[in-house]
């Protein structure tokens, strides 16, 4: 641990997590009901074209829901969430286990109004925004290291995952057990979104909580910045990602064999919920011990060393391993440098104890959650106890949203 830390971390269950404990011991029983949407012949097709319908009994709380359905046939499904259970708005697409959706959850969702009404204010921003170029797809390698570009160029153009290796992305590290961190974006751009942050914060315009835990910062999807950072997930952080947490004959003889690089989807991430959490004394002081909302996390600092005291990320095990509550490592972020870990792996920020400290985020997801079971496929436990396979029965997760 570090001197600059204000505290140990807290690595005994969260009351969040208390919880969540309590729910597992006491699966809620829910009642399932299919509507079929459109003409269905094929078994897969009936799987792919089904909305489920979910009704709780009892409170859900502030959960996110994810469960396996078994169907009648003897078939299973995977219901992704259910964001406000109690609503009209829980219908989902659910795919079958093991299968790709038959689209991905952002598309879907990229339909609701409330979709349109964030990409009507993205655009309009975009007219007022202080850096236009930020916001352009082509101008991405400007913001990019050289030494970074160059680490992933070879596999960029010959599509060869192989062709990138992580012992060539800039001052790269293995922190420790599955967390890798690496030089990426110039001092110049992260000034520059630290800029356009606050410049947006000013405009007056509506933004709402990164996710449930932290009440500072901002969602970059929602303010026209979302095409960008697609384009830094496909042109280069899949790479990446695929070298580290995809299928064991890709992965980078950097950390093959390593403990904590397991394939959880790496080579398929497609979607991604981006944004900058902040954190000062006066303010959110600290983000409690968690697991994220996805597959992969890629966490960039964008504040300078000097300008913040304390707020180290402290990170554990895997959620349901046997160190899943043990302290392994302490991080200590640094301007325009990346650490990537899987979301399942539990972490939280230490107290900041001077200064302000803002990170960028992009929680990296694997085709619609399929990422959430992948450990089950695979032998991993999903958590403690492990997901038995449920008929109309719900897990309740630590996820954020
Ligand atoms: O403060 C950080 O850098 C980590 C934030 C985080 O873990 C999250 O937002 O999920
Ligand atoms: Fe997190």
């Amino acid at each position: 641990m570090s001197e600059s830390n204000s505290g140990s971390p807290r690595v005994f269950p969260t009351e969040h997590e208390r919880k969540n404990d309590e729910f597992r011991g006491q699966p809620t029983p829910v009642s399932v009901r299919f509507r079929a949407l459109g003409a269905m012949t094929q078994p897969d097709e009936l799987v792919q074209r089904t909305v489920v319908q979910v009704d709780f009994d009892g409170d859900p709380a502030e959960g996110i829901v994810p469960y396996l359905v078994e169907l009648d046939s003897g078939g299973e499904v995977l219901a992704p969430k259910a964001q406000t259970p109690t609503s009209d708005d829980t219908a989902e697409l659910v795919v079958a286990a093991g299968q790709q959706p038959a689209e991905p959850w952002h598309v879907t969702q990229a339909r609701g109004s409330e979709q349109r009404e964030l990409r009507r204010r993205g655009m309009e921003y975009a007219g007022q925004a202080k850096h236009p170029a930020l916001f352009q797809p082509s101008q991405l390698h400007r913001w990019l290291l050289p030494s970074f570009l160059e680490a992933t160029s070879a596999w960029r153009s010959s599509g060869q995952p192989e062709q990138l290796q992580i012992r060539r992305l800039p001052n790269v590290r293995l922190e420790t057990e599955g967390i890798v961190s690496f030089d990426c974006f110039t001092q110049e751009f992260c000034k520059m979104l630290l800029e356009e942050v606050l410049n947006y914060q000013a405009s007056g315009l509506p933004s709402r909580p990164p996710n449930s835990m932290s009440n500072y910062g901002l969602v970059l999807n929602e303010i026209g910045l979302k095409p960008v950072f697609s384009a830094l997930l496909e042109e280069h952080l899949l790479g990446i990602a695929t070298r580290l947490f995809g299928p064991i004959e890709l992965q980078d003889a950097f950390t093959a064999g390593s403990q904590g690089f397991e394939h959880w989807g790496g080579d398929s991430l497609s979607a991604h919920h981006t944004f900058v959490v902040r954190y000062q004394p006066d303010e959110d002081r600290s983000l409690d011990m968690h697991v994220d909302e996805c597959d992969v996390t890629f966490n960039f600092g964008l504040t300078n060393s000097d300008d913040f005291r304390g707020s180290d990320l402290a990170f554990c095990g895997m959620l349901g391993s046997e160190e899943h509550r043990k302290h392994l490592h302490t991080y200590k972020h640094r301007c325009g440098r990346c650490v990537v870990h899987l979301g399942k792996r539990r972490h939280g920020a230490l107290a900041i104890s001077s200064g302000r400290r803002m990170s960028l985020i992009m929680w990296c997801r694997f085709g619609a959650f399929l990422g959430r079971f992948w450990g089950r496929e695979h032998g991993t436990p999903w958590d403690s106890m492990g997901p038995e396979k449920m008929h109309l029965q719900v897990h309740w997760s630590v996820g954020m949203q």
